[in-house]
């Protein structure tokens, strides 16, 4: 199972591997779990568990030949609301998703203080927020306050979102676009982060979660 990556050999080294922290916050019940559990799993569930704490997820992405990312999700419970325990769980995180329910007003209205409670607590090296993506879930349903694409955009752009997906968790809807869009981000800020390791030793130690959670192996 492993051949992908004892064939590199000795291309081994010319591999980069991430490691990248990212959190998933929000109102209670938006869809932060179902969402985690579609993009790692392929999996999705009609009954409703609320999170206690924190749940972690790893999605193991080839990027390209000759990067791999480790895209470890931090599902922060909604009950959390904005408390004392999100300073831990932000810490070290380099992306995060804000989500709400467009099937809820509520939990749109409660967005730009997740949002605040994020940049307030953590920051990249140079000070800058850590990017982060604003996703409108349930989009399969019918909406019951949503603004219009271009209010969505001046509301992101004021907000300081990069920008914005309508998901749905249920029906497979823009998951996958929109966790590219963030590591792309991520990727772009990747200068001088601590998380960057080269290949080598570490390909080794890891060698069997690569293969079991991906397809084929890095580079
Ligand atoms: N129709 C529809 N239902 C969804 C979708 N995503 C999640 N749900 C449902 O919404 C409920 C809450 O989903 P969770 O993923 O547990 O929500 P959460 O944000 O993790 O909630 P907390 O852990 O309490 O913060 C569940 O019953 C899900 O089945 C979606 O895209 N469409
Ligand atoms: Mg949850």
């Amino acid at each position: 199972a492993v051949t992908g990556l004892s064939m590199a050999g000795g291309s081994v080294s010319e591999c980069r591997e991430y490691l990248f922290k990212v959190l998933v916050i929000g109102e209670l019940g938006v869809g932060k779990t179902s969402i985690i559990k579609r993009y790692v799993h392929q999996l999705f569930s009609q009954h409703y568990r609320a999170t206690i704490g924190v749940d972690f997820a790893l999605k193991v992405i080839n990027w390209d030949s000759k990067t791999l990312i480790r895209l470890q999700l931090w599902d922060i419970a909604g009950q959390e609301r904005f408390g004392n325990m999100t300073r831990v769980y932000y810490k070290e995180a380099v992306g995060a998703f804000v989500v709400f329910d467009v099937t809820r007003g509520s939990t749109f209205e409660a967005v730009s203080k997740w949002k605040h409670d994020l940049d307030s607590k953590v920051k990249l090296a140079n000070g800058n927020p850590i990017p982060s993506v604003l996703l409108a879930n349930k989009c399969d349903q019918k909406k019951e306050s949503f603004n219009s694409k271009a209010l969505m955009d001046s509301f992101c752009k004021e907000a300081g979102f990069l920008g914005w997906f309508e998901t749905s968790a249920k029906d497979n809807i823009n998951v996958d676009e929109a966790a590219h869009f963030l590591v792309e981000s991520i990727l772009g800020n990747d200068k001088g982060l601590p998380y960057e390791e080269s290949n080598g030793d570490r390909v080794k130690l890891d060698q069997e979660t690569v293969a079991a959670e991906s397809k084929s192996g890095c580079c």
